[in-house]
């Protein structure tokens, strides 16, 4: 169901127990350990980082949604063929509602949640999908979208990116996880080698190098035909695992997809 454009319900939840929901679609997972599988994507709005890059502008700088009960959008997702519901954003987990949605849908689909790794959750989880920010996605006047001013959201973003008690929490809490980085180039394997070792010293989980991702920086094929190779060649040096954009290949930046 496009939800996308349906702006017309009030921009506030009076009741508490609604989700605001930017898209709400069937498609093929595009990214990680599960690229290729036929999946339901819940695009939850609104989000407590600001990435220069963020492929969802319509979640985070200027976000747009639909109010829905849990009732309604687990009725939609019912609707729709796939076993695999991905539950995304924006940032899904600053919603509580997430929690009840994601119990809701439990007993009946295969869960990956799509989280920055700021924010922690009890709910019940198969795939915890953690794409922590790196120094490369912090927002500055030079590269923010074009017509927004990042304003507080500089120090902001730089701040509050990295919670290493939420990323342990949620490597260990789902029957399964990965760590997806976003990748614009060489300077940020540092950062990423620190981290994960930072990661690996606070959880009692083993976490293997293929189960750290690497992906392109990309929006657009266009985009994606300049960084791919390079953060292929990355992931082969370093040994990490490489994920495609597979939904960015196939079907552009269009909505839904
Ligand atoms: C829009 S985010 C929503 C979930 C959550 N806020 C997060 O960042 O993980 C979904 C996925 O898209 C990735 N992403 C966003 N913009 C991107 C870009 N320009 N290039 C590559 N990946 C991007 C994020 O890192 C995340 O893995
Ligand atoms: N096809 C497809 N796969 C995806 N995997 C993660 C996505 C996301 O935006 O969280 C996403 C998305 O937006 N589309
Ligand atoms: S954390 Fe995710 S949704 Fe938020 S701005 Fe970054 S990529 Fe976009
Ligand atoms: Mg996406």
């Amino acid at each position: 169901m496009p939800v996308s454009d349906s702006v017309s319900r009030p921009d506030s939840d009076a009741d508490g127990d609604r989700l605001p929901v930017n898209e709400l679609f069937a498609s093929l997972q595009g990214e990680g350990k599960l690229a290729g599988v036929p999946s339901t994507f819940v695009r939850t709005s609104g989000c407590n980082l600001r990435c220069w890059f963020c492929d969802s502008y319509h979640t985070s700088w200027e976000p747009t949604h639909a109010w829905m009960t849990v009732e309604d959008i687990v009725a939609e997702v019912g609707e729709l063929a796939p076993s695999h519901v991905v539950v995304t954003g924006g940032e899904p987990l600053i919603h509580e509602e997430t929690n009840a949605l994601l119990s809701e849908l439990a007993d009946d689909y295969h869960l990956t949640v799509e989280t920055n790794g700021t924010l922690e959750t009890d709910a019940p989880v198969d795939l915890a999908s953690i794409s922590p920010k790196l120094a490369s996605s912090t927002p500055t006047p030079e590269n923010a979208p074009e017509g927004t001013d990042p304003g507080v959201w500089t120090d902001k973003h730089e701040a509050d990116r990295i919670d290493l008690e939420s990323l342990s929490s949620l490597v260990e809490h789902a029957d399964d996880f990965q760590l997806k980085f976003v990748v614009t180039g060489r300077d940020d394997m540092p950062e990423i080698e620190a981290l994960v070792s930072e990661v690996r010293g606070v959880t009692a989980r083993e976490i293997h190098d293929t189960d750290v991702l690497l992906m392109p920086e990309g929006q657009t094929r266009d985009a994606l035909e300049g960084s791919r190779t390079a953060v292929a060649d990355l992931a082969a040096e370093f040994g990490y695992r490489y994920t495609p954009r597979l939904h960015v290949d196939l079907w552009n930046d269009a909505p839904e997809t």
